[in-house]
């Protein structure tokens, strides 16, 4: 058996996280924490990994926590960049048999669409992001589109793209998005809503679009379990779910 303790259990993703924990296979549930709870909590109910869906400006610290009480962890909270992973990476340096892996969407079909936009990216001269989220989430844009906008760029890059065109000179603030990586990210917030992303690609006469929907969180689930049982087994930082998939 798997011990596991969860962070931010009160959560929305967090709940989710503990009753699948509960009914999974070879996993115990033996702590949930939230806000004000001691992380002494989880070395004292014995927890192995710890699933973090807390929020991006207290990860870092409960990350700092499990890396040197050698708790793994498997990370969804968003708020990650490069400075951030290089921070890890040191902290687990000095640690070599803890694991973390890091994972912006635990979506089985969102790491899919972020792998299908990585390959039609070289293809295409312009490419844009539109991520639709619930009106409850705190950050922009999200960890997913971020994710998806580097892995685009970077294979650009890699094909020897030339910028995607973009003739605006006058434009309100925010009227073109975000800019990341060179790729433009415009978030929606609406009642109603999960998680969607949409990634646009276009050329002459012709668009593509790849549009993936997450329309309740237990699509989360399946990737998150994936990641508990494989990071007992992983040292070191492991960013993205699809390290654990075979999807070459
Ligand atoms: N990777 C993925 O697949 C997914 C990632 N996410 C990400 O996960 C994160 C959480 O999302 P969601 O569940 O919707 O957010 P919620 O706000 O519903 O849940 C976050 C929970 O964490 C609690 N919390 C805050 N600080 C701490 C702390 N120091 N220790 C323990 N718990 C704490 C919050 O308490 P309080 O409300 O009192 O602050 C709250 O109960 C976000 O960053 C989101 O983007 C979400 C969905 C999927
Ligand atoms: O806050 C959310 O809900 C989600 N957060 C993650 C993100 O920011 O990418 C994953 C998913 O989009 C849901």
């Amino acid at each position: 058996m798997i011990k596991v303790g969860v962070l931010g259990a009160k959560g929305k993703m967090g709940s989710q996280t503990c009753l699948a924990v509960e009914d999974a296979d070879g996993l115990e549930l033996v702590a949930r924490l939230d806000q004000g709870d001691d992380l002494a909590e989880l070395t004292k109910a014995g927890a192995q990994v710890v699933v973090d869906f807390t929020r991006p400006e207290v990860v870092m610290g409960n990350l700092e926590w499990c890396i040197g009480h050698g708790v793994d962890a498997v990370v969804g909270t968003t708020g990650f960049d490069d400075e951030r992973l290089a921070t890890l990476r040191d902290q687990l340096g000095a640690q070599p048999a803890s694991g973390v892996l890091i994972a912006a969407n635990f979506s089985i079909g969102a790491v899919l669409m972020m792998r299908f936009a990585a390959q039609a990216a070289k293809y295409y001269e312009s490419v844009e992001i539109i991520e639709l989220h619930h009106p409850d989430k705190v950050d922009a844009p999200s960890g997913t589109a971020r994710r998806t906008a580097e892995l685009i760029a970077a294979a650009r890059r890699e094909a020897g793209a030339a910028p995607v065109p973009d003739a605006t000179t006058t434009a309100l603030d925010g009227a073109r998005g975000a800019e990341v990586d060179g790729i433009r990210v415009h978030g929606v917030r609406l009642r109603g809503l999960v998680a969607h992303q949409e990634v646009l690609f276009g050329d002459a006469g012709e668009t593509l679009t790849i549009r993936h929907d997450s329309m309740h969180r237990e699509s989360f689930m399946a990737g998150v379990l994936l990641g508990v049982r494989r990071i007992v087994d992983t040292p070191g930082l492991t960013v993205g779910l699809e390290h654990f998939l075979d999807l070459d």
